[in-house]
């Protein structure tokens, strides 16, 4: 059957597929949640009123492209028309978003960072801006807030500080790590949050209870050089921080909850959507006047990702590292002999000498201990931190300059194959080996 529309004119048969260009109206406080196909991306574009991705507003007019499988939400504060063209997963519209709750948190946060803007900086209390963590369930859109609160301070023109201690994920770099980064412009909702200032430290693995004694320190680490960057930095000291956690909030995941608030000194703790934890903290907190603790609803639109698509989302992050978002990097392939590096993991070793010990007692591994192994085909498609550390004792306290990864390991030759983000020499010998591989597709 042939189809004609109008003046005999051919049409296209009709098609299920959502790949046509096609445009949508939102409602004021109302959000377009979209699931970008598998397989191509999807470009979209604001045509008139004003919207935002998770607190960065975007520009009229301009196509901005979307990489396969991306989920987000385009909010609207006002009304506008959003015009899309390639294929979705699902896209709908939502009117019922928690996103007032967000904005009011934004705004009692905006007051206190101006109160300790105001004061003297030589009292440190009073000129400490908010140190907001936020808390929730895997999934429950921990991430996406933080992001959003990131991005509206700094369009205020504040420059606060993320501090990301969720390695299964990571919002600033590749997962394994514990980084932070001062946010000084509004969060590009699709190529994240630029590396060049962040301080990173390697956990090596994607879930903390392989070390959680290791995660301990390398917090420790990450707070304590905040600590000294706000020292000397009334600005940022003011813009306070915002801290992105794991979603691991039972049993020992919730005394490291309990070890970051702490650690980092927190004074709002924002509770995703769960009554338990948010009434366990208000409980174990009630003696620090000074810390509120909010309970905030969970987004509707916030996707949950089974075991596989997080494994998946990691391998993307650590090839979006290497590559780029659109394979716009050329990382380079080098060659390097066995003796060129230091490779050290993290735990193991014993803690203390047999001869140190009571008698009987055998020695258990330390897992604060760097210990230097021997570079073999175990290493084969490992992820490795490059250490700044100048001596090996202070690898476990030093941030790390990037990572390689392992392409091949030659056991005759002695040589490595390792694929870096750029040519020649490393910035250090030292290199920090966990858990953490990627199968290059
Ligand atoms: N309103 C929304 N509409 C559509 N997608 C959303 C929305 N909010 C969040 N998402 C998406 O849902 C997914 C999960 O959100 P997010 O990463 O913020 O959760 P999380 O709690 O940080 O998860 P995890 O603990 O696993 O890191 C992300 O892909 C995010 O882009």
């Amino acid at each position: 059957m042939a189809y004609t529309g109008a003046m005999g004119a051919p049409l296209q048969p009709p098609t299920t597929s959502l790949s046509s260009i096609r445009q949508v109206k939102l409602d004021k406080e109302s959000e377009l949640r979209i699931e970008v196909g598998t397989e191509t991306s999807l470009k979209l574009r604001l045509l008139n009123g004003t919207a935002e991705i998770f607190g960065t507003e975007i520009p009229t007019e301009i196509w901005i492209s979307f990489p396969p499988g991306y989920k987000f939400a385009v909010f609207t504060w006002n009304g506008a028309t959003i015009e899309m063209d390639g294929t979705t997963e699902t896209d709908y519209t939502a009117d019922e978003t928690p996103m007032i709750s967000y904005v009011n948190v934004h705004a009692v946060l905006e007051g206190r960072r101006n109160c300790a803007k105001a004061s003297s900086a030589k009292d440190p209390d009073s000129s400490q801006g908010p140190r907001v963590i936020v808390v929730g369930q895997s999934d429950s859109g921990k991430s996406t807030l933080s992001k959003m609160i990131l991005s509206w301070a700094a369009k205020r023109g504040w420059k606060p500080t993320f501090v990301d201690l969720d390695i299964g994920q990571g919002a600033i770099t590749i997962p394994g790590c514990i980084s932070a980064s001062p946010i000084e412009m509004p969060i590009d909702p699709v190529e994240g949050i630029p590396l060049d200032m962040a301080l990173i430290f390697y956990f090596g693995h994607a879930t903390p209870s392989l070390n959680t004694e290791l995660y301990k320190v390398l917090v420790k680490e990450l707070a304590q050089t905040i600590e000294r960057q706000f020292a000397g930095n009334a600005e940022s000291r003011a813009a306070g921080m915002v801290i992105n956690t794991m979603g691991w909030i039972e049993g020992p995941g919730y005394e490291l909850l309990l070890n970051a608030i702490n650690t980092f000194n927190a004074d709002v703790i924002l509770v995703i959507g769960h009554d338990k934890t948010c009434s366990r903290l208000k409980d174990v907190l009630k003696t620090k006047p000074n810390v509120d603790v909010v309970k905030l609803q969970k987004s509707g639109g916030v996707v949950s990702r089974n075991h596989k698509v997080r494994q998946k989302a990691r391998n993307c992050r650590i090839r979006e590292y290497f590559y780029g978002l659109s394979n716009e990097l050329s990382p380079y392939s080098n060659v390097a002999n066995f003796s060129d590096f230091f490779v050290y993991k993290i735990g193991g070793g014993p803690a203390a000498p047999r001869s140190a010990l009571p008698i009987g007692a055998e020695p258990t591994a330390d897992p604060k201990r760097a210990v230097l192994v021997n570079i073999n085909r175990d290493l084969l498609h490992s992820v490795l931190a490059v250490s700044f550390a100048k001596e090996p004792d202070q690898i476990i306290s030093s941030n790390v300059a990037g990572f390689i990864y392992i392409t091949d390991i030659d056991m005759q030759r002695k040589k490595i194959t390792y694929l870096a983000p750029s040519q020649g020499e490393l910035p250090s010998k030292y290199l920090i080996a966990g858990t953490l591989t990627w199968l290059e597709t």
